[in-house]
């Protein structure tokens, strides 16, 4: 048998039937993607930990507003306004809140900053055997596996009270910095044919702090660049239950599986380049829009390229500008309006080449609706998301590209935790949603009798 041709004449099965036609799906009334028929979220659950804000609804019209964010309550405004105004890192106290609920005091935050900084050794042999002996040229998928083979070294694996989930919790979001730098020095090692650096963990340093230790090649980072990437961290920590990677780890903890099992299939769905993975897509398409837009500060020429992209003739065909438009923000992403400032000022201060980069994603930003409007003929309101300038920020701070949804899931298994550990506290049913069959039934056919 020629495989080659297998899949080919099989994957044509698959393409193209098409049984299911569009009309069915409104006879139903079928909630694809669990959306209403207005594009809002169909209300699966009830949550303490993230709010997110991102429209008015009067009279059933979405009405656009600037986005809010709300970690346990609380603004990320006002958490990041006060830790960087006090001159301490924010990230540790962002995962006390999502996990407890409430604010660290100062001597609660103490001890569980040395908390997370001791939980970053694992088991011997771990970092030999689960990252350097098989590495991925794709740092997700090494997480994810990374992420599963962390059972192993777990005396009590399955155990799904609160206080074992907790303890799992605290180890792998005190583990997942080194497992992502590790992998990704592997992956250099033996994909890019380059040195092996290994640094060691150093307990006494913020995650932020840490991470860059670990991926720099002489160790060293600038206080800037530390604070830069903490802010990063915090701003990715949580979304509200709703996201596609905190509902998966909704949907498969709720079946009652492990939480190795849970996280790695969350990381697998924030590699999605509709999700995290936008960041790294944002940055492709940038690069792209650089290299067939002449003059970037050209509104004209960038309109133009932007409504090709729109028109699946441009960049990957995917029809997609990366980095914008998002299921609930409409006016504003707060996070993206933080990450800009940023990108403003380190790009102001780079200048050159950098600062015309920077006005492109201005351009950008500010060109994508009308293309949207002039394509698809829809007014729709839409913003940079979270993953529009947080690859340019990275980039400023000499992070290389594949480590841009890595950084997100370093952040986001804080907010994948505290679901968890909701989910399981909640003891909720399994999610079971209903797919209806519109097949109907057919006769059976032996074996000799078939085409
Ligand atoms: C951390 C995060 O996950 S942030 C999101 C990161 N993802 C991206 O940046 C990828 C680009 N953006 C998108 O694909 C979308 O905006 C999403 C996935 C974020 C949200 O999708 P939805 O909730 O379906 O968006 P929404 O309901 O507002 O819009 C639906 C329509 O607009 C289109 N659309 C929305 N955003 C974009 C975009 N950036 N480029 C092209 N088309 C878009 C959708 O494809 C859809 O078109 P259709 O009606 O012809 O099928
Ligand atoms: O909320 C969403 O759908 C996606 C998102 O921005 C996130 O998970 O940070």
């Amino acid at each position: 048998m020629n495989e080659a041709q297998f899949l080919d004449d099989h994957a044509v099965l698959i393409e193209t039937p098409q049984v299911i036609d569009a009309s069915e799906y409104q006879k139903y009334s079928v909630k694809r993607g669990l959306r209403n028929e207005d594009g809002t979220g169909v209300l699966v659950g009830l949550t303490e930990i993230g709010d997110v804000h991102g429209y008015i609804l009067d009279e059933n019209e979405k009405i656009p507003v600037e986005g809010r964010l709300r970690y346990r309550g609380i603004n990320i405004k006002d958490i990041v306004d006060n830790f960087q105004s006090e001159g301490r890192f924010g990230f540790e106290e962002v995962i006390y809140l999502l996990l407890f609920g409430r604010l660290p005091s100062r001597t609660q935050h103490e001890d569980f900053t040395k908390l997370i900084g001791g939980r970053r050794t694992m088991p011997p042999g771990y970092w030999e055997d689960i990252i350097l002996r098989s590495p991925s040229p794709d740092i997700m998928n090494k997480l994810g596996m990374a992420t599963l083979g962390t059972y192993s070294y777990d005396d009590n694996p399955e155990e799904n009270s609160i206080r074992n989930v907790l303890r799992q919790s605290i180890e792998l979001i005190a583990r997942f910095p080194a497992m992502v730098a590790y992998s990704y020095q592997a992956k250099r090692r033996f994909y890019n044919n380059e040195s092996l650096i290994i640094h060691a963990q150093n307990p006494g340093f913020s995650t932020a702090e840490n991470f860059l230790h670990m991926i720099r090649p002489t160790g060293e980072y600038t206080p800037l660049e530390a604070e830069l990437l903490d802010l990063a961290l915090v701003l990715h920590a949580e979304h509200g239950g709703g996201n596609n990677s905190a509902f998966t780890v909704h949907v498969v903890t709720s079946a009652y599986t492990d939480t190795y099992s849970a996280i790695a299939a969350a990381v697998g769905s924030l590699k999605g380049s509709r999700h995290g993975g936008a960041s790294n897509r944002v940055r492709e398409m940038v690069n792209n829009i650089k290299d067939n837009v002449q003059d970037w500060s050209n509104r004209k020429e960038v309109l133009g390229y932007l409504k090709k992209i729109l028109q699946g003739k441009a960049h990957d065909g995917s029809g997609l500008i990366y980095g914008m438009g998002h299921a609930i923000y409409t006016a504003s992403d707060p996070r993206a309006v933080l990450l800009k400032e940023k990108a403003k000022s380190l790009a102001e201060n780079v200048g050159g080449r950098i600062q015309e980069e920077y006005g492109l994603y201005e351009l950008i930003q500010e060109l994508s609706p009308k293309a949207f409007a002039e394509v698809k003929h829809n007014e729709k309101v839409i913003s940079p998301n979270v993953d529009f300038y947080s690859g340019f920020v990275y980039s400023m701070l000499g992070i290389p590209e594949e480590l841009f949804t890595p950084i997100f899931a370093v952040s986001r298994i804080a907010g994948w935790c505290a679901h968890r550990l909701e989910e399981l506290s909640l003891g909720s049913r399994i999610y079971r949603p209903a797919y209806k069959n519109v097949l109907g039934a057919r006769p059976f056919i032996p074996m000799g009798e078939r085409e």
